[in-house]
């Protein structure tokens, strides 16, 4: 065995070096680490800035004009404006929704600066001139159509009722969406009656079939300003919202205003087998077949994207405002993005921001006990992440499902949006929140992905600048009433948006924005 102990101190000696070799590398990784948590506040930037001084209006509501407020929001809660499919409408309820908008704000239909018309029957565009014609035009969209809801599905008040509990309006349509419905048009008509006129000219469009997709409402309106050759300087319509508890560590409430949205597929799985006697069945069912795929479907979730994205940039904004660890993990994305990811998972509210969502949402086979199922069929509603394609998930599903026998046709299907800028020469995304901090100084705003569709989506072709957000307050647990039971928003959050919307208004007629950092920008 001689040789063996200089051999062995070399090896020892040479670990030494390599030992030191990765603490350095380590130790530097570190040191990267902590300066980007030290140095990330991407959130400064234009609110030190100076801004052009114009009028401001302020809302001084009297009590008597809240009370009047929320008496028309409660009478539109009350119109049961539903879409059950894009040819089943209650278009009795949106006639009665229309006489509603007239009655409520008299001043917005009569004032000489409003050009209203009637879209698609029942959609609404509203045309507001502004004094100086050269300053290019926004848009507000909101939509005045809901999604069905039953009482006995245990809602505390009905849902049709707009009843009050705990100062909270509670109803199908407060969240989603008439309280923009109503909270722009409110805006609209308090700054007319205290003898506002605008600067920049701007449209409200107000849709009527969003929940079945918008294929009447907002695609019309949209082909109607693209025939009329109207270029919009940014858009906002619903979306995101205030999150305040929702996501863990975060140091108080913030803004999440949508940059884009996801996009989305519907799936048909079928599977034919020959029908036959029942007491003489075959060792698999067509029922089986497609039962084993979805099931296949939901234990292999689509991969985890968290970071490619937008979302990326989310939590950069916020990383100053998350306690220790999470700071440092927010602001090195770089290297702990799979753990926050993972992290975020947990949620479903938030494992949709990770990723391509799947969720299974029909079921149907067999048409009697003892007749071996000829057709199965199931639905599957993927919500695609802004790295994903429909090409891309699709062959995803066809790799999970595996098998042959199960058939998969794309029923409707669209790509993530494009994603709107977020930078500090933004017209809208600046606006926005320079709007957001003159009401509500406490909020931290950061850009989001909206993860349900909008009726947004139809104007891509006026504008770069679509943004999706509303300053609604969501608390754990809210993001459940959406679409779902006890929908409400409290009296409070409905004056804040009317507000919201009056600041925003009158925050447009700026002429550029400030100077930032990187120069001076023209609109
Ligand atoms: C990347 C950051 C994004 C989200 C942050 C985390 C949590 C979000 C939590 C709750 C969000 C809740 C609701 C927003 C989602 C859906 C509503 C949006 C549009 C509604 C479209 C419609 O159905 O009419
Ligand atoms: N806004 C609804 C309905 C919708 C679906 C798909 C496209 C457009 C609208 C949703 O996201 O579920
Ligand atoms: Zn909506
Ligand atoms: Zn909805």
């Amino acid at each position: 065995m001689a040789g063996a102990g200089p051999k062995k101190s070399k090896v020892f000696r040479y670990l030494k070096y390599i030992f030191l070799a990765v603490l350095c590398v380590l130790l530097s990784l570190f040191t990267v680490a902590l300066l980007r948590t030290l140095s990330l506040n991407v959130n400064v930037g234009l609110q030190l800035a100076h801004w052009e001084e114009t009028n401001h209006i302020g809302l001084d509501l009297s009590q008597r004009q809240r009370e009047e407020m929320l008496t028309r929001f409660k009478e539109a809660i009350r119109i049961p404006t539903v879409s059950y499919s894009p040819t089943d409408l209650n278009t009795t309820a949106l006639r009665e929704f229309s006489s509603l908008l007239r009655k409520a704000f008299p001043t917005v239909f009569a004032s000489s600066l409003v050009q209203h018309e009637v879209v698609a029957e029942y959609s609404h565009l509203f045309w507001v001139q502004g004094s100086q014609p050269d300053l290019l035009p926004y848009m507000l969209l909101a939509h005045i159509d809901v999604v069905p809801a039953s009482e006995s599905d245990g809602w505390e008040a009905p849902p049709f009722s707009a009843k009050e509990i705990d100062d909270f309006i509670y109803g199908r349509g407060t969240l989603d969406n008439k309280e923009c419905v109503m909270g722009i048009l409110q805006a609209l008509e308090y700054l007319l009656l205290r003898g506002y006129a605008p600067r920049r000219g701007f449209y409200i469009g107000l849709g009527h079939d969003e929940e079945v997709s918008g294929f009447n409402g907002a695609m019309n309106v949209a082909r109607l300003l693209e025939q009329r050759h109207v270029q919009l300087s940014f858009l906002l319509d619903e979306g995101l919202l205030v999150v305040d508890g929702v996501l863990k560590g975060l140091d108080g409430p913030a803004a999440l205003i949508g940059v884009t949205e996801k996009g989305m597929a519907t799936v048909k799985l079928s599977v034919i087998t020959a029908p036959g006697h029942s007491s003489m069945p075959p060792r698999e069912s067509s029922i089986g077949i497609l039962a084993a795929a979805v099931k296949r479907l939901e234990d292999n979730p689509m991969p985890m994207l968290f970071g490619q994205g937008p979302e990326r940039g989310t939590f950069e904004h916020l990383a100053h405002k998350f306690n220790f660890p999470l700071r440092f993990m927010a602001s090195n994305l770089w290297l702990f993005a799979p753990i926050v990811g993972r992290f975020l998972a947990l949620k479903p509210e938030t494992n949709a921001i990770t990723r391509t969502t799947t969720a299974v949402t029909m079921f149907n086979g067999g048409v009697k006990y003892n007749i071996l199922p000829s057709v199965a069929e199931a639905y599957v509603n993927l919500r695609i992440h802004s790295a994903h394609s429909v090409r891309e998930v699709m062959d995803l599903m066809e790799w999970t499902v595996g098998d042959q026998r199960v058939r998969m046709d794309l029923v409707e299907g669209f790509d993530p949006l494009p994603v709107s800028s977020y930078s500090e020469t933004s017209f809208g995304f600046q606006i926005l929140k320079k709007s957001i901090l003159d009401v509500f100084p406490q909020l931290t705003v950061a850009p989001g992905v909206c993860m349900a569709n909008t009726d947004s989506r139809h104007y891509k072709d006026l504008t770069t600048g679509v943004y999706r957000f509303a300053p609604i307050w969501a608390k754990p647990g809210d993001a459940q009433r959406i679409h779902g039971i006890n929908e409400r928003i409290s009296k409070k959050n409905y004056e804040d948006m009317v507000g919201f919307y009056s600041t925003l208004i009158q925050n447009c007629d700026v002429r550029t924005l400030p100077e930032s950092h990187s120069g001076v920008h023209e609109f």
